[in-house]
């Protein structure tokens, strides 16, 4: 039976068509109000931007004033100096105009930058301290894409799409009212006719958003697969698989293109539709308008003025239809962006939690353990384990490959929270402790080692980021890896390329070991920690390991048994469960399935470990 723990399981990101689903109850652009506390946070900035906005757009409607006076008083009066005045006029108008859009431009960037480097950070923080079933059920390229391409996507629409969205709304209740105060008859015509222009253009804009969202989503998959074939590229080439791969790619960058264009197609017809129906509108309003002037009910300088209001209006509604999309699309990436940060997961945050109490002594106890991955909860990978470990003692496990091994490190290290019995360090539940601290008091060498792009230094310096050269250099000798590093050209400070991928096999572990014993923990776990290193490395790391095991709670996974013989006990774990318990000598003796790995790897009457043999 598995416990369900009361912490939502994090599954798979939401597909396409079940976001464009929920989103449709939520109205799309309304994503966009949750940056609301980042613009609040950069109060001065936004007050900024919006005052050259608005000024920028007062100055725009302020000009057709100024060109109706001109051609009311000044062209047809035939008054030169009125004209010169005006001209000076219009000419500061031009410079304050220019200024407040310099500005406008200058503050809208720089907010939507602040805005989204914010957002980065704060959806970063939050990756790393994801659970582990969230990455076994999301692909590491989707998740980089939301970091990258979405915050793209809103830093364009905090900063240059709102700000035009703004402009323009601003331009279009000004020249509206403007319009009115021009010609009140004429107005009332124009803004008739506008429910007519608007609505088939809302309705339409829907559908154009939800292509728009289908196309960002097949962009992010081909994303996603361009990564996983970048960081895979050596085994891509050794099977010659480049032309399978770019067969795949090409499939994903092309439904993006179908989708693209799809979606580019409904805005193309979408602004055109836009276009005509406000031109047209217009066109026909000026009609009217010359009709005016000819029964001369209106001056040539109003009406001049209404068509450039007019102009103004319609340009404005058009652009907004415009950004409406974009904003949309934005809108889109920002609710992927905050399904991130709305993920639950499991991390057991410092707050809900108590700390382990005192220098911890390591006494690990398992008790009844039952445990399925989130992602097959019908498949039990651990059924039923119990175990205890003292301080300072050194258990091997030993077993047949997929027995379960290093999912019992992932749940000792509160990888995972869904599991029925308990695990507990020193009488405490993990559950109930912080993963911060549990973790603090555990050091790990995994199976695959990961190492940065950074240098050796910094490489074996993670997980202690204060440690002096010296002790770093220490911890490098316990691990027999100081040689290796001091032959390279900067020692210490080279840098290893992505995944460590400079470096040899063994290499990289003695660094993964080497950060081990920086670390310093009372519990220290070891999966195939010296599986890469050849007989003479191996025998100098085992050395260091003996070294930092002594006087620490160790538990040791291996496949060569050669490696375990020195375990003050050795378990023997078989689907999920512990089916033997003892010394070499005395496994060896039960004739089980500890006899049969030991036989199918050496000759193991051969083997003989005396101090064992001797217990
Ligand atoms: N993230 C995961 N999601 C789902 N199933 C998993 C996951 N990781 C491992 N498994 C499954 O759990 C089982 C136990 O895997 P585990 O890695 O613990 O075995 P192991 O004993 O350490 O094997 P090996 O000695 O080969 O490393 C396997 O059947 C494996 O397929």
């Amino acid at each position: 039976m598995i416990a369900q723990h009361d912490c939502r399981t994090p599954g798979p990101l939401d597909s396409a068509s079940d976001r464009v689903e929920r989103d449709s109850s939520k109205r799309r652009i309304g994503g966009l109000m949750r940056l609301r506390p980042l613009l609040r946070e950069h109060r001065r900035l936004v007050v900024c931007a919006g005052v050259s906005l608005t000024c920028a757009a007062l100055i725009s409607l302020a000009l057709p004033l100024a060109v109706r006076r001109m051609i009311d008083n000044g062209f047809s009066q035939a008054d030169g100096a009125f004209v010169n005045r005006y001209f000076m006029m219009l000419m500061t108008l031009a410079v304050a105009l220019a200024l407040a859009s310099a500005c406008r431009y200058y503050f809208v960037t720089a907010l939507g930058e602040r805005i989204v480097g914010d957002l980065r950070i704060m959806v970063f923080r939050k990756i790393t301290r994801l659970p582990a079933s969230f990455f076994d059920a999301n692909r590491s390229g989707e998740i980089a894409s939301r970091l990258t391409a979405d915050a793209a996507q809103i830093k364009t629409a905090t900063s240059l799409t709102a700000s035009v969205a703004l402009r323009n709304s601003i331009l279009c209740v000004g020249a509206l009212a403007m319009m009115f105060v021009t010609s009140p008859g004429l107005s009332t015509i124009a803004t008739g006719a506008i429910p007519l222009v608007v609505a088939p253009l809302v309705v339409f804009g829907r559908s154009v958003r939800r292509r728009s969202r289908a196309a960002q989503d097949a962009l992010a998959n081909a994303s996603a697969y361009a990564a996983e074939i970048i960081s895979g590229s050596r085994t891509v080439q050794a099977f010659n698989g480049e032309d399978v791969a770019c067969r795949r790619y090409s499939q994903d960058v092309e439904v993006s293109y179908q989708s693209a264009v799809v979606a580019a197609r409904s805005r193309a017809v979408l602004t055109a539709a836009a276009i005509a129906l406000i031109f047209g509108s217009i066109v026909g309003v000026l009609w009217i308008g010359a009709r005016s002037l000819l029964a001369g009910t209106l001056s040539a300088g109003n009406l001049s003025q209404f068509l450039i209001y007019s102009v103004i209006a319609a340009g404005s509604l058009g652009s907004l239809s415009e950004v409406w999309g974009e904003l949309a699309y934005a809108a889109g990436a920002a609710g992927r962006l905050f399904e991130l940060l709305d993920e639950e997961g499991c991390a057991r945050e410092k707050e809900a939690t108590k700390p382990l109490l005192g220098p911890v002594l390591g006494d690990v106890e398992i008790t009844d353990l039952h445990f399925a991955y989130p992602g097959a909860p019908e498949r039990e990978v651990i059924r039923g384990l119990s175990l205890r470990v003292a301080p300072g003692e050194t258990v091997a496990i030993v077993g047949p490959s997929g027995s379960g091994k290093s999912t019992l490190l992932s749940l000792l290290l509160g990888f995972y929270d869904g599991y029925a019995g308990s695990i507990a360090i020193d009488g405490r539940d993990i559950r109930s402790t912080a993963s911060e601290d549990l973790r603090k008091e555990i050091s790990v060498v995994p199976q695959d080692v990961t190492i940065f792009a950074t240098s050796i230094k910094e490489n074996i310096a993670f997980g202690r980021s204060e440690a002096t050269r010296e002790e770093i250099a220490a911890a490098a000798a316990k691990a027999s890896g100081d040689v290796f590093i001091e032959a390279l050209p900067n020692g210490y400070e080279t840098i290893v390329g992505e995944r460590g991928l400079t470096l040899s096999g063994g290499q990289r572990q003695r660094i993964a070991i080497a950060r081990a014993v920086l670390k310093d923990a009372p519990i220290l776990l070891l999966d195939e920690a010296t599986a890469s290193l050849d007989a003479e490395n191996e025998r100098l790391v085992q050395l260091g390991l003996e070294g930092l095991m002594n006087g620490r709670t160790t538990i040791v996974i291996a496949h060569r048994l050669a490696t375990v013989l020195k375990a003050d006990r050795i378990l023997v774990m078989d689907q999920g469960k512990i089916v033997e318990e003892g010394t070499h000598a005395s496994l060896t003796r039960q004739a089980g399935l500890y006899a049969r790995l030991a036989e199918l790897q050496f000759n193991a009457a051969s083997i003989s470990c005396p101090e064992q043999d001797a217990a």
